[in-house]
């Protein structure tokens, strides 16, 4: 492929992007993935120009762009030699007209910024991610595999954390394969921290997903004691199963829950849980280093639903909790919404519960809980708070 034609491709697949992010289909890894596969002549260096091309325009584009050649516009608007090659020419882009615009540059849409939790540097929030590796203290130490990775450092106050650098293809390690590590964020690996699972306890893990913080409980509780992963996609807790077994974590119980009948599937559980862990789902603000294209999808409704939602999720899981218990509420979102707010009402709406200090060296204070963001401590963005049960 040409250069010009490079952008063309860009061109076209931000189309479909920008659709599919109106319109609530497949993740742009998903439509590029599909892209190359229909033009086998494109080599990787094609690929990997037209990819990195792609997440440019993403990442600088805070708001939605109507086209692709408004984003790639926008883009070129700041790189001089891209203008250079909307040439006209055989599958080229044609010549950028005078008074073409592109799109507006920015990292958080217009109607969010002022929702963003004020600490946050929002800035920040479309960085480069590194890869963070979780030792698996089921298997083996840091200090065993710390020689393994000559390329990481160790991140302050995370006892089992390794850090490695951007793009670096750990899951074809030896050591990732054998369940040594796992790839998880430091953020997630303070959140299962907090949550303070000890061997013997009865641990609940409400919105588990695929499992990335149950495994870290798992580990925390050194294989013993009640560990339970439940959520309402199947085949989110069908991905779990092969993960736990490769980390060693086999005593993981896995609960398939209705969708807006939970409670009845938690019943034989309530008072009983010594923590319960509700990683509700959010807006996603806090990861978008790893997927900038997710706030062209977030919209003032879909936030609402998600707000509703969430406090949904705290209001059946906190009759699991036995007196003395610890909720541990999560969200990778940066929305005081999602986060402080989310926490102030639930303890309006339940009396009997104490928020405790989370003081890790990472992270600050924010409200009730615990705020970790991309600018100021290098991780995926998240809100969380420990929440101790003091009356049944
Ligand atoms: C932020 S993700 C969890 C990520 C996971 N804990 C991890 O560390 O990889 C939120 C999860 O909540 C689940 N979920 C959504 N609604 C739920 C509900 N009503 N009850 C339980 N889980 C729910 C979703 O299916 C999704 O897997």
């Amino acid at each position: 492929m040409t250069p010009s034609a490079r952008i063309q491709a860009a061109i076209d697949l931000l189309d479909a992007i920008i659709a599919s992010a109106r319109d609530g289909g497949p993740a742009a890894d998903t439509l590029i993935a599909r892209y190359f596969k229909e033009r086998r002549y494109a080599g990787s260096r094609d690929r990997r120009a037209v990819r990195d091309h792609v997440y440019d325009a993403i990442r600088r584009a805070g708001e939605r762009p109507e086209t692709g050649r408004e984003a790639m516009i926008g883009l070129a608007a700041e790189q001089p030699d891209l203008a250079a090659l909307f040439d006209g020419s055989a599958h080229a882009p044609l010549p950028i007209e005078p008074g073409e615009v592109g799109a507006v540059a920015g990292s958080v849409p217009g109607w969010l910024v002022p929702l963003i939790a004020a600490p946050v540097e929002q800035d920040a929030l479309l960085g480069r991610a590194p890869v963070d590796l979780r030792v698996n203290r089921l298997k083996a130490t840091l200090e065993a595999v710390a020689p393994l990775f000559p390329d990481a450092a160790p991140i302050a106050a995370l006892p089992d954390a390794l850090r490695l650098p951007e793009g670096y293809p750990v899951e074809k390690d030896g050591a990732w394969k054998d369940g040594l590590v796992e790839v998880q964020d430091a953020g997630s690996q303070a959140i299962a921290l907090a949550c303070g699972a000890q061997p013997g306890m009865t641990v609940v893990d409400m919105c588990a997903g695929a499992g990335g913080k149950t495994l870290a409980l798992a580990a925390a509780m050194a294989g013993q004691g009640t560990l339970i992963a439940a959520d309402t996609i199947r085949s989110r807790l069908a991905r779990l199963g092969p993960r736990a077994q490769r980390a060693g974590a086999t005593f993981i119980e896995t609960l398939l829950l209705d969708q807006s009948h939970e409670a009845r599937g938690l019943s034989s559980l309530n008072g009983l849980a010594d923590v319960v862990l509700v990683d509700a789902p959010c807006s996603g603000t806090g990861t978008w280093r790893r997927n900038p294209e997710a706030r062209w999808r977030l919209t003032a409704a879909r936030l609402d639903r998600l707000v509703a939602e969430q406090a949904r999720i705290l209001d059946f899981a906190a009759p699991l909790l036995a007196p003395g218990g610890a909720l541990v509420y999560a969200t990778c979102a940066l929305t005081d919404r999602e986060g402080k707010a989310q926490v102030d009402a639930f303890l309006r709406r339940h009396a009997g519960w104490t928020p405790e200090a989370i003081n890790l060296p990472l992270g600050r204070a924010h409200g009730a809980g615990w705020l970790l963001t991309p600018g100021h401590d290098g991780t995926d963005g998240f809100f969380f708070a420990r929440l101790r049960r003091t009356a049944a």
